[in-house]
C-alpha cells in the first residue's frame, strides 16, 4: 500500500499530450497557456457510489472511463475541443482497496487517451463511506463559436445525434441482475461505456451556424425543456421520429417512453438548427460515419415541450433524473 503522496506520484502522467500544459501534477496548481483566438470552456461533474454507480452496475475501469466521458459530453455540448482534466477523489476508509482505485484511474486514462486530454491535477481525500469522484474538464472553442441552449429559434428543426434510452434500459437490467448482466449487450455497454459526441459538437461549432445544443444527461424531456425555456420557444417532438433501435421493438410502450424520454445518461446531443441546414448537415456527418435524426420542430411559445404520439399532441411531462 502506497502512502497518499507516493500514490499521487504513481498516477501522475510522465508526459503531456498537449504542449500548452506549462505545469501539470506536482505543484500548488496547474498552469496552462491558452491559445489565442479561442475561448476556454469549463465543466465539472461528480459520480457518487450508490447514486451513479455501484460495484454491481459498473466494472471499476468503466467507473473511471464514465467519470471523464460524462464531463467530456458537456464540452461536446458546447462545441468545445477537450484539452485537460482534474480529478478529486474521496476514498472510503473501508470497502475500497488502492488496487481498485488504480483500476478506476486506468479507465479514466483510457478515456483521456480517447479524447486526447491530459490529467493536470486533482485532490485525494478520505471519506467515511461511499466513493465520490469529481472530474473537472477544460476545453476550448473558437471565439464566439460556443453552442448555447438559449439559441433555438422558431422554425428550427429539433435533432438528436444518436439513439436515446439505451443507458436507462441497461441500468434497469443491471439493477435487476447485477454482475450477471455484464457483457456485450448494447444496453449494458451504453450504460457502462458511454460515448461523448465530441465530433458532432466540433462539427457544429466549426460550421459557424447558430445551433442550440444540450447533452442528454437527464433525459430528452428534461433537456428539451431546458432548451425551450432558455430560448423562450416551444419544442414540438414526434414520437415516431425518435431514433429507435429494433432492440426496443418488443418492449412495452410505457417502458419505451420511460427509457427514451426520461432515462438519461445517453450522452447523445439534443439540439436545434435552421430547417434548411438539416439535410446538408446530415449528409456531411454521414460521410464521417456520424448520424443525425430530426425529431421535431421549434414553434413560437413560452418554454414548453410537446410530444405527438398516436395522432395527438400533448404537453410532455419534463421529468428526468433529479437529485432532490
Ligand atoms: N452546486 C453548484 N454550484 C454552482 N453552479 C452549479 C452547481 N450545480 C450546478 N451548477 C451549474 O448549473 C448549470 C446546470 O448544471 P447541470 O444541470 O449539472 O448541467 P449538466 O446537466 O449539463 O451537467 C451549469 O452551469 C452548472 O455549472
Ligand atoms: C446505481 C445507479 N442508480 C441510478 C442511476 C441513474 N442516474 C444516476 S445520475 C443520473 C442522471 C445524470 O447524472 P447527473 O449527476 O444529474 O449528471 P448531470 O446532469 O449533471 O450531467 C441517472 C440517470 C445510475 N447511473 N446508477
Ligand atoms: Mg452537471
Ligand atoms: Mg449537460
Ligand atoms: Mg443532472
Amino acid at each position: 500500500m502506497k502512502n497518499e503522496f507516493e500514490w499521487i506520484r504513481s498516477i501522475a502522467p510522465s508526459k503531456h499530450r498537449r504542449a500548452s500544459v506549462i505545469k501539470g501534477i506536482g505543484d500548488d496548481a496547474a498552469v496552462i497557456r491558452p491559445k489565442v483566438g479561442y475561448d476556454i470552456v469549463l465543466a465539472v461533474d461528480t459520480l457518487v457510489e450508490g447514486v451513479h454507480f455501484t460495484k454491481n452496475t459498473m466494472p471499476l475501469k468503466a467507473i473511471g472511463y464514465k467519470a471523464l466521458a460524462v464531463n467530456v459530453s458537456d464540452l461536446a455540448a458546447m462545441g468545445a475541443e477537450p484539452l485537460y482534466y482534474m480529478v478529486s477523489i474521496a476514498v472510503p476508509k473501508e470497502n475500497w482497496e488502492q488496487e481498485e482505485i488504480n483500476e478506476i484511474y486506468e479507465g479514466m486514462g483510457e478515456a483521456g487517451e480517447e479524447y486526447d486530454m491530459d490529467l493536470i491535477g486533482g485532490d485525494t481525500i478520505s471519506t467515511s463511506r461511499d466513493l465520490v469522484i469529481t472530474v473537472q474538464v477544460t476545453g476550448r472553442v473558437e471565439e464566439y463559436r460556443q453552442l448555447l441552449r438559449s439559441d433555438a429559434e422558431t422554425n428550427d428543426i429539433v435533432f438528436l445525434t444518436g439513439p436515446v434510452g439505451m443507458s436507462a434500459a441497461g441500468l434497469d437490467e443491471l439493477l435487476e441482475k447485477g454482475k450477471d448482466a455484464w457483457g456485450d449487450d448494447p444496453f449494458i455497454q451504453a450504460h457502462q461505456w458511454p460515448i461523448a459526441h465530441v465530433e458532432h459538437g466540433r462539427f457544429f461549432a466549426e460550421s459557424g451556424e447558430r445551433i442550440a445544443l444540450n447533452d442528454v444527461s437527464d433525459g430528452v424531456a428534461h433537456e428539451a425543456k431546458e432548451i425551450a425555456e432558455s430560448s423562450g420557444v416551444d419544442l414540438h417532438l414526434d414520437w415516431e421520429k425518435m431514433p429507435r433501435l429494433d432492440l426496443f421493438q418488443h418492449v412495452p410502450l410505457t417502458k419505451q417512453r420511460k427509457w427514451l424520454l426520461h432515462g438519461g445518461e445517453d450522452f447523445s446531443l439534443l439540439g436545434t438548427m435552421r430547417a434548411s441546414l438539416f439535410q446538408q448537415m446530415k449528409k456531411q456527418l454521414q460521410k464521417k460515419g456520424l448520424s443525425l435524426y430530426q425529431i421535431g420542430e421549434v414553434r413560437p411559445g413560452r418554454g414548453n415541450v410537446w410530444l405527438k404520439h398516436e395522432g395527438t399532441e400533448k404537453l410532455l411531462y419534463d421529468g428526468g433524473y433529479t437529485h432532490f
